[in-house]
């Protein structure tokens, strides 16, 4: 079997925000994330999910445990590990082709082959005539395939993404689903994905990664046994539903239960 692209050991997190009490974000947190592999991670609300995928990104420090990519230690961020946020953070005055090119310049590459590159992938990502728009002139859809682009012109290893469709419209996001179970095909790249939806997460996932409620552990993890696209009427589509209905109910009862005592 081959090694992991990522690898989580024991990961903790306590928050100690000033002049207020700490916060345990995370506790004795461990995966591993296969080489291509697409892992979605469904939580209660504060479970610390953005917080996980921030340390994996290298943007945040771990109070516990280790985080390593194909064998090295996460200690700072990379290229190699794409981070996408809910609302697509473009450079508001560059180009939609110059932002694709912003990483590529901090990387050296020369500036005609960085447009080259900018380009063609803005071509693959249905986007190949906007490369002279400024970002407020495109949709919100396009504003986010726009910050996929830019995250896979640097041809990340591992993409993560934290609830990157969840400003869009019901119909964009199908849309944005499709798109995206494409560029992972092609790209080759792990994907780890952030949401709050669970249909989100069995269009979507190889294995889907349940959190307890906060401080965030593996409650369990489930492999979503489905061909793509996934059949929405099938009913094991339903029952898939109906378990992670039931297990995120389960933390945010007990989450609440812990709050009233
Ligand atoms: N910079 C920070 N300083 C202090 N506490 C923080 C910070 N970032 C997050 N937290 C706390 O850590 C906990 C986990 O937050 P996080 O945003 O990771 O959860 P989440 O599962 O992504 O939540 P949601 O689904 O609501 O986005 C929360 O209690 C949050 O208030």
């Amino acid at each position: 079997m081959s090694r992991p692209a990522i690898t989580l050991k024991h990961i903790g997190k306590t928050w100690t925000p000033e002049g207020r009490a700490p916060v345990e974000a995370l506790r004795d947190f461990s995966l591993d994330v296969m080489p291509g592999e697409f892992v979605v991670f469904l939580g209660p609300s504060g479970c610390g999910k953005s917080t996980l995928l921030y340390m994996i990104a290298g943007l945040e420090e771990v109070t516990g445990g280790t985080i390593h990519q194909d064998g090295h230690e996460v200690k700072e961020p990379s290229a190699e590990r794409g981070l996408i946020f809910q609302e697509a953070s473009l450079f508001p005055w560059l180009t939609i082709a110059d932002n694709v090119a912003f990483g590529l310049s901090i990387r050296g590459t020369p500036k005609l082959k960085r447009r080259d590159i900018a380009l063609d992938i803005l071509r693959s990502v249905g986007l190949g005539d906007m490369g002279d728009k400024k970002p407020d002139e495109l949709s919100g859809g396009m504003r986010q395939r726009a910050a996929c682009a830019r995250a896979l012109a640097m041809r990340p290893k591992v993409l993560m993404m934290d609830e990157p469709f969840a400003a869009l419209d019901v119909q964009t996001r199908a849309k944005m689903q499709d798109f995206l179970l494409q560029i992972w095909r092609d790209s080759g790249a792990s994907i780890i994905l952030v949401t709050h939806s669970i249909d989100e997460a069995i269009s979507l996932a190889d294995r889907v990664v349940v959190f307890t409620a906060r401080p965030g552990r593996v409650k369990t993890i489930v492999p979503i046994d489905l061909p793509r696209p996934r059949p929405s009427r099938d009913p094991r589509y339903h029952a898939y539903r109906d378990q992670f209905a039931e297990l995120l109910a389960d933390e945010v009862d007990r989450a609440f239960a812990e709050q009233e005592a």
